[in-house]
């Protein structure tokens, strides 16, 4: 059984159906992105899987007892409230002082334990709303465009974070992102939502669905082709191309595309 899933949900809000017919599962250890545009639903999907939004239809169902992380979109800091990082991580529930900088060393930033939250850079705050979400111990880590706010290098670091996070603990992870390219090489499966479920599946097939290219065009796909060269090679079968793997190139005519897949 999943840790959590969707089945044919539907979601209502102020009148309108957010979501129809949606279905998704999480497993232990797999990180799957959810992609789409602008209000095609990402972060109603994820607050439904959650419990925080009602569903109109279809079912919510979670592993008995699964302990939850959560970074939200957004959340709004008080500039007012003396809010310190380490104060911030024992809310809602308590955690000891040596917790609360474990989990913040885990994620990078030792040096704002006492800092206020209000006054961290958007990479700051983003891994600290990280690390208040590791302290659940979580078996299941849902993260809403996560990255929103950090520089490359930041983004980056963030989903190597994530990647050692689900190696070290199998945790499965759920995020919504529109960092495309990231995203495709860091999935497991990615799944196309525009109210609907448009395609799914891993990166490859997804960036090469109809549905897809639909909603992100062309443009983007270059970007997935590139991903999918660098990441599709098994080194032990180079057949002498000899090609320099640190520096990925992109063929743009399809029938070009040197993907080997020896799995
Ligand atoms: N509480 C609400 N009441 C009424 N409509 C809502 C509510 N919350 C969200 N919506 C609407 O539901 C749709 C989906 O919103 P949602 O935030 O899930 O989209 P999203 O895919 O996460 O968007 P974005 O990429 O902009 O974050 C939007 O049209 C939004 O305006």
């Amino acid at each position: 059984m999943s840790l959590i899933a969707a089945e044919n949900i539907c979601v209502r809000l102020g009148g309108a159906e957010v979501l129809h017919d949606v279905s998704i599962h999480l497993d232990a250890g797999e990180i799957v992105t959810i992609l789409g545009p602008n209000g095609s639903g990402k972060s109603t999907l994820l607050r439904a899987l959650l419990g925080m939004v009602p569903v109109a239809h279809g079912r919510v169902t979670r592993a008995e007892g699964l302990r939850l992380g959560y970074v939200p979109q957004k959340l709004h800091v008080d500039r007012t409230m003396p809010l310190t990082a380490r104060r911030f991580l024992s809310l809602p529930d308590r955690h000891g002082r040596a917790e609360t900088d474990a989990a913040l060393a885990r994620v990078g930033v030792p040096e704002v334990a006492d800092r206020p939250m209000a006054g961290l850079s958007g990479g700051q705050f983003q891994r600290v709303l990280l690390a208040r979400a590791l302290l659940q111990r979580p078996q299941v880590l849902i993260l809403d465009e996560p990255t929103q706010g950090l520089d490359q290098p930041g983004e980056a670091a963030f989903y190597r974070l994530i990647e050692e996070v689900r190696r070290d603990t199998g945790a499965g992870v759920l995020m919504v992102s529109h960092d495309l390219h990231v995203v495709m090489s860091a999935s497991d499966r990615v799944i196309c939502l525009n109210g609907h479920v448009c395609c799914e599946g891993t990166p490859r097939v997804v960036s090469n669905a109809p549905e897809y290219r639909a909603l992100f065009g062309l443009g983007t796909q270059g970007a997935l082709a590139l991903y999918q060269h660098v990441h599709d090679h098994d080194h032990d079968h180079d057949h002498g191309h000899g090609h320099d793997h640190a520096h990925p190139h992109h063929h743009p005519e399809p029938s070009h595309r040197h993907e080997h897949d020896h799995a």
